[in-house]
């Protein structure tokens, strides 16, 4: 029981806050980590220090457990470099006078190599990175000047070599975590952008496009949102195949794309259905956005093959302040998306439809809001 107490209490501490992006999140967790375990050992450490008459380092090491408690404070508080300076502080008046009781054979100089970890893992930028390392190496080599308590002194040879090695030790360890860094911080940002983008179209998928208009929703951004749908699509796969169905779709969102300004965002949400958010914009300024849309469509239709493949679109558009819920704006545009269709289709209708219960797919798209919401909520 007290295990599983501590193991919520570990999460609750090192999971990084809603607010921070993603991309720093891992930093934000590892040094949380870091500052928990290291918390952990100062106070295991803090006995020992006392029972061998260690008493001054004793005290030292309990100024460390308060000032690590603090740092860990002020990082969820995303005051990240604060929170290092506070915790490095600490750690390094503890090193600094071990290295002065216990003398520079102690073995003191290569817990700053554990301060150049954490240095390099901190949500810092490069160059303050670089130049807190050439500070720490500088550390290291005064310390290691240090008169030897327990062996003979060395030679000036041997000395050269020693702070040479130092110096090489620091200069690898910094080089080898910024490339690791750099590497999968690569690899994650590939990662995050398959996940979120479909593979067919290149925009985003569903789930994307649905923590997208979720987020405009929680932070009561105006928005309006046109739900596109491409007529009688089955006629293009079943005449010419589906490899030129799946080329028309890659065209459609080509033309999507190319007629929105760059904060607006296109989502696939479906077979050939596609979800427009376009932010801070009125229903007249999106009807005049889904006109565009299908202007340019009827002057640039898709090619494939050396033939053309005439394609057209309906639209259902809804506004943010039409409902006092996403799940019924999305419901609405899609019931508007009904009647472009059942009115012909190759049109846009932005307006009636509030209490109509006609609808293509309001179940599927609720479910994907809802979704969207969740993932959030957990
Ligand atoms: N090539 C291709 N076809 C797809 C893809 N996803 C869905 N479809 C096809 O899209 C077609 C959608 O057909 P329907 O839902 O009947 O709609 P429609 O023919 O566009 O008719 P209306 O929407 O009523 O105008 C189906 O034939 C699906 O197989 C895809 O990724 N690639």
């Amino acid at each position: 029981m007290p295990s599983r107490y501590l193991f919520h209490l570990w999460r609750r501490v090192t999971r990084p806050p809603d607010r921070l992006s993603v991309e720093r999140r891992r930093s934000f967790e590892i040094m949380a980590e870091i500052y928990l375990l290291a918390l952990c050992l100062q106070i295991f450490i803090a006995p020992v220090l006392y029972l061998l008459g260690y008493s001054v380092m004793g005290h030292l090491n309990l100024v460390c457990v308060l000032a690590y408690a603090v740092a860990l404070r002020l990082h969820r508080h995303l005051w990240v470099a604060l929170a290092l300076g506070v915790k490095l502080g600490a750690f390094l008046l503890l090193l600094i006078y071990g290295a002065l009781v216990l003398g520079s054979d102690s073995g003191v100089v290569y817990c700053l190599l554990f301060a150049e970890v954490e240095l390099m893992l901190a949500d810092l930028r490069r160059r303050t990175k670089l130049l807190l390392t050439a500070g720490l190496a500088t550390l290291a080599l005064g310390l290691a000047d240090l008169p030897r308590l327990n062996s003979p002194p060395l030679g000036f040879e041997a000395h050269l070599l020693e702070n040479f090695v130092l110096v090489a030790v620091f200069v690898m360890l910094c080089m080898v975590i910024l490339r690791m860094l750099t590497i999968t911080d690569r690899h994650e940002y590939r990662y995050r952008r398959d996940a979120m983008h479909d593979s067919l179209t290149l925009v985003l998928n569903r789930r994307a496009i649905f923590d997208k208009a979720s987020a405009y929703w929680r932070q009561q951004t105006a928005f309006a949102m046109i739900l596109v749908d491409a007529d009688h699509f089955k006629e293009i796969n079943d005449n010419f195949g589906h490899t030129a169905g799946d080329a028309v779709l890659h065209h459609l969102a080509g033309v999507l794309r190319d007629a929105l300004r760059g904060e607006d965002d296109v989502g696939r949400v479906g077979g050939e259905e596609f979800l427009l958010l376009l932010p801070e914009t009125s229903i007249s300024e999106a009807v005049t956005v889904s006109e565009r849309i299908r202007v340019r469509l009827a002057r640039r239709p898709c090619q494939f093959g050396g033939q053309l493949m005439p394609v057209t679109l309906s639209m259902g558009i809804a506004c943010a302040d039409e409902g006092d819920k996403l799940q019924s704006i999305i419901e609405l545009a899609d019931r508007r998306l009904y009647a472009a269709k059942s009115a012909g289709r190759n049109q846009v209708v932005a307006e009636g439809h509030v209490e109509s219960a006609n609808s293509r797919n309001a179940g599927r798209l609720s479910r994907g809001v809802k979704d969207a919401l969740q993932s959030e909520d957990g």
